[in-house]
């Protein structure tokens, strides 16, 4: 407890890295507790696209005392923060194992018609809310959230979110615990001792598991892609053919859920929405692209997305400013690297697609989807879903955020506005 934690803080000392002061057991929990506090309460008087003070403060105050890499201890466990993509680079192509999701979303184009047939159920719904007026108003977070739970149940499970609705709810009532107990001090084994909320844990976490059980059981589509996905062989970490047991289907499937839903609607908020709403000369010229690209038809079809190329822009751009994945071991690095104007020159922390037309230097100055082994297998279903998402909004609305929009995006599990998005629509064609 005393030696191991100053062997490690020598050794990287000897390296010429420090870091703030470590406490025995609790590490710097309570620092880390209170510099998310305080940065979810911060409010800013103009939108503006800094936000690495809000969304990654610890990263924001060490690396100004102590450089760009440096030392902390969540409870009793060390970690390394950096920025340094080479450094990024070393760590996650070399160091990381894969696990067994390899074979990537074969059927992908596919899915198109069931992607499109979700969003325009959607907004089916928001002409509902519309009711004939010029314009309407809307907090389009939730929409989004369960516009991505529609697709990601359909596309990977064959079912419909209605169908997966419990297990959606119950992964939103877990992440409320982790999160809880991320700002809480680590303590090794302390989950398995029966307090409330670890009690709480375990019930929804059995709950969850027994709910995709019966959804896999019950449904024979949602039981030909699971075997599709994962029950064929794949190689195991020796190399040699293996496959998946039933729990760890389960496993898998309840990262597959929770992978795909949360991220892309947070890109999807920020991008469709936000972003697009701040910046009116890009909701322009996307809308120009869609309308070229897809012409008169109303729904764009697989063969329409590679023309997307300015929708693509404007992706990559959201994806550098608001990245939405913080499972990731190295958040506060992507996030760090991802506004750091010594890679992205002084206007870093501005929304300018047109950078995404330059080739980059490295290949870790941008990873929104991780690099190497783990790279998220999600990517190109959620770009997919994402610009058919935009294409089908800027289709028939023009868009601004409300005078009651609030910028304030915040970290919980992933990146997402902490007051909610709500956005003026309105309608330009029938
Ligand atoms: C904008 C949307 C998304 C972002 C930004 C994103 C980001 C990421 C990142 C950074 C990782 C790597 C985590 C690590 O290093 O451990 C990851 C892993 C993963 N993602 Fe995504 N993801 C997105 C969408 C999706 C979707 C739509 C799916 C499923 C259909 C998905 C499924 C997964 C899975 C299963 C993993 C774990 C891979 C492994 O451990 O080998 N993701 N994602």
């Amino acid at each position: 407890m005393i030696w191991v934690p100053l062997r490690i803080q020598t050794y990287f000392k000897k390296q010429g890295i420090s870091g703030p002061k470590n406490k025995i057991i609790v590490g710097n929990s309570a620092e880390i507790r209170r510099l998310f506090a305080a940065a979810a309460e911060s409010k800013s008087t103009c939108i503006n696209h800094d936000i690495l003070h809000r969304v990654a403060p610890l990263y924001y105050e060490w690396s100004r005392n102590y450089g760009k890499t440096f030392l902390y201890w969540f409870g009793s466990k060390p970690r390394l923060a950096m920025s340094d993509p080479d450094m990024i680079k070393e760590i996650l192509m070399n160091t990381i194992k894969s696990s067994v999701w390899r074979r990537g979303l074969l059927r992908l184009m596919g899915w198109v018609p069931e992607i499109v047939g979700s969003i325009a159920k959607m907004l089916e719904k928001w002409e509902g809310i519309r009711g004939g007026r010029d314009e309407f108003e809307m907090d389009v977070h939730k929409e989004l959230h369960d516009l991505s739970a529609d697709i990601i149940s359909r596309t990977a499970f064959g079912s419909s979110y209605e169908e997966g609705k419990r297990i959606f709810t119950l992964q939103e009532q877990q992440m409320h615990l982790v999160s809880q107990a991320l700002r809480s001090v680590y303590i090794p084994g302390f989950r398995f001792v029966p307090t409330e909320k670890n009690t709480e844990r375990r019930g929804l976490e059995n709950e969850t598991r027994e709910a995709i059980r019966m959804l896999i059981k019950n449904n024979i589509r949602a039981r030909e892609n699971s075997r599709n996905l994962l029950m064929s062989s794949f190689k195991n970490q020796e190399g040699k053919e293996d496959t998946l047991g039933v729990e760890e289907i389960i496993d898998e499937c309840k990262t597959f859920y929770f992978a795909g839903k949360e991220t892309t609607a947070n890109l999807l908020t920020w991008s469709s929405l936000i972003l697009l709403a701040l910046h009116q000369e890009w909701q322009n010229k996307a809308r120009e692209e869609v309308f070229s690209v897809c012409g008169g038809n109303d729904l764009p079809v697989a063969e329409n997305l590679n023309d997307l190329k300015i929708v693509n822009l404007i992706l990559n751009e959201t994806l550098r400013l608001y990245p939405p994945a913080a499972g990731n071991q190295l958040y506060f690095s992507l996030t760090a690297v991802h506004h750091d104007t010594d890679i992205w020159r002084e206007d870093g922390s501005e929304f300018n697609p047109s950078r995404f037309n330059e080739s980059r230097n490295h290949l870790a100055s941008f990873f929104p989807f991780g690099i190497g082994p783990r790279i998220c297998v999600g990517q190109n279903l959620a770009i997919v879903e994402a610009k058919i998402v935009l294409a089908m909004i800027i289709k028939h609305y023009s868009f601004i955020v409300s005078p009651t929009y609030v910028h304030a995006p915040m970290l919980f599990i992933s990146l997402q506005p902490q007051y909610g998005a709500q956005i003026l629509f309105r309608r330009i064609s029938n």
